[in-house]
């Protein structure tokens, strides 16, 4: 038997996506020692290997089948575009992507003005105000703390994610439009998924049974 290989999220993700391999009786006991610098972890048991990455990253390893399975939020599926099947919302992680500014911004929205976007998501951004909107807008690429984009005047409104809500509350900005909801997803690469289907049918139909 081959080995399955799980590329895995890290940073917000990747806690709970143990937990919830966990309850599944998929372990990887090595992965949780937090002072671990090693990169790729093995359950001979088992036969699978698991590597946490950067969470953008997963799609493109799962993509080239350098890890068969990935697990991932939504967001990142969405604005990396790769060819991949996704196959279980995990209901993980949930959050939601938005447009979000100034309560002032409200109406440059309505009206379809040019507007400046500051936003780490430019795929979805251009997605939504070009074919959901039908506006043209600047987009401009940050790395995070967006928030700061609309309160120093480098952007009119910003897409982002947005939790609990109190990023933007703290910073006197609020949601303006709600894009999509998002939460982590299990993704397989388009060949494992036949190659290995039984296995990773099984999978799938294991985690179906422990998701609320
Ligand atoms: N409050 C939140 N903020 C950001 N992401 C969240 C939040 N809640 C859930 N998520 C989900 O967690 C995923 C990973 O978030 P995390 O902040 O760990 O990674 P990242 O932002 O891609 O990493 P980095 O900070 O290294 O760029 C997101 O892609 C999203 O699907
Ligand atoms: O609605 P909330 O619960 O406040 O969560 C949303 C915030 O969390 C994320 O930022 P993150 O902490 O990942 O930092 P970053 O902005 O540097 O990416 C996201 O980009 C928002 O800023």
């Amino acid at each position: 038997m081959r080995y399955l290989t799980f590329a895995l999220a890290k940073g917000r993700l990747a806690k709970k996506t143990l937990s919830i391999l966990e309850r599944i009786g998929i372990t990887c006991e090595e992965m949780k020692d937090p002072n671990s610098r090693k990169l790729i972890f093995v359950n001979e048991e088992l036969k699978l290997k698991f590597f946490l990455s950067k969470a953008t990253d997963v799609p493109t390893y799962v993509e080239y089948g350098a890890a068969d399975i990935g697990v991932v939020g939504k967001d990142t599926i969405m604005e990396e575009g790769r060819k991949l099947y996704e196959v279980i919302d995990l209901g993980l992680g949930k959050c939601r992507m938005c447009v979000a500014g100034p309560a002032s911004a409200k109406d440059l929205l309505n009206h379809g003005e040019l507007i400046r976007v500051a936003t780490k998501y430019p795929n979805i951004a251009k997605d939504y105000f070009y074919n959901v909107k039908h506006q043209t807008v600047e987009i401009i690429k940050l790395n995070g703390s967006i928030e700061l984009a609309p309160i120093v005047g480098l952007s009119e409104v910003i897409v982002d994610i947005v939790e609990t809500g109190s990023t933007l509350r703290e910073n006197g900005l609020e949601v303006l439009e709600e894009i999509c909801p998002l939460s982590a997803r299990m993704v397989v690469n388009q060949v494992s998924m036949k190659m290995e289907h039984e296995r990773i049918q099984k999978l799938i139909t294991d985690l179906k049974g422990v998701i609320g």
